[in-house]
């Protein structure tokens, strides 16, 4: 169990890191432990990425020391996302039930959250994004059939994939979180390309369904300055909002991205196409 705190850094002092700092800055193994809740706070934002996998007993979302809060959303929204088995998840009082895929949004203000999995055996991987919120909106289950759906790229460039806009404003009203999952088609193994950046966001990236023996290579950094991190299934990686996210996977796989910061316009990007890019 644990809640770490990551600093934000400056774009020029990342171009000395070497890849022991530049993995500790931003990439974030420790995700899916049985039985734990872990957290990083960062100060991209103050967005908060983890995960939590309830094995056979529940786990109540605790305050943290850090928040200086009496309850984690006091001055929060969550978003929640569900990459194992079925989960049950009971925010005050309310039961919602999250299978595969499935999202939850929670709203400023809700007190008692608490994980669990349905069958032990089969543990909930719940993926989770937090940012702060000075407003309630109201707590939903959104399933893939709620979202906008984006399809972008083809096979001939290797990026042919599927966006599933889940907590965006067209589906839920929220303060300033937005969540979704993207999935590569077979064959295809680049996302986000043409990459972006978005000064007013950071963002987060959250690779899972990345076969056994492969690997995902997430591509950071100002565009004219770009470094690299070889990440693993189900680990997470920090975008500062001066940086590019993308990647390409020595196969397909999926990944969820969450971001947070100066608007909800998901599509105010500054695209740089693959061949302005250094
Ligand atoms: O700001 C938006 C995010 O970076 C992602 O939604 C992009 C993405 O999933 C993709 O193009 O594959
Ligand atoms: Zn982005």
């Amino acid at each position: 169990m644990s809640l770490e705190v990551r600093y934000a850094v400056h774009p020029e002092d990342v171009k000395s890191y070497d890849t022991t700092r530049i993995r500790k800055e931003f990439l974030i193994e420790k995700v899916m432990v049985p039985g734990e809740i872990n957290l990083v706070y960062s100060f991209y934002d103050r967005y908060i990425v983890g995960g939590a996998v309830p094995t056979d007993k529940p786990i109540k979302l605790d305050t943290y020391e850090e928040l200086k809060a009496e309850y984690f959303l006091a001055r929060r929204e969550m978003g929640i996302i569900n990459v194992g088995g079925d989960a049950k998840i009971t925010a005050d009082g309310v039961v919602y039930e999250l299978k595969y895929k499935e999202a939850l949004y929670l709203g400023q203000g809700v007190k008692d959250v608490v994980f669990e999995s349905v069958e032990a055996s089969k543990p909930a991987h719940l993926y989770i994004n937090s940012a702060p919120a000075h407003k309630a909106f109201p707590s939903k289950h959104v399933t893939l059939g709620d979202a906008n759906v984006l399809q972008l790229g083809s096979l001939e460039t290797s990026n042919e994939r599927q966006i599933n806009q889940l907590i965006v404003k067209e589906v839920v009203p929220t303060c300033q979180l937005q969540m979704g999952m993207t999935a590569l088609q077979p064959g295809s193994v680049w996302n986000t390309m043409p990459a972006h950046t978005h000064n007013r966001r950071m963002e987060a990236y959250f690779y899972f369904e990345v076969p056994e023996s492969q690997a995902v290579c997430h591509f950071m950094g100002q565009p004219d300055e770009t470094r690299h991190i070889w990440m693993k299934n189900e680990e997470a990686v920090l975008s500062p909002s001066w940086s590019i996210h993308s990647a390409a996977g020595t196969s397909n796989y999926i990944f969820i991205w969450g971001m947070a910061g100066e608007n909800l316009d998901y599509g105010d990007m500054d695209v740089r196409q693959p061949n302005e890019l250094k």
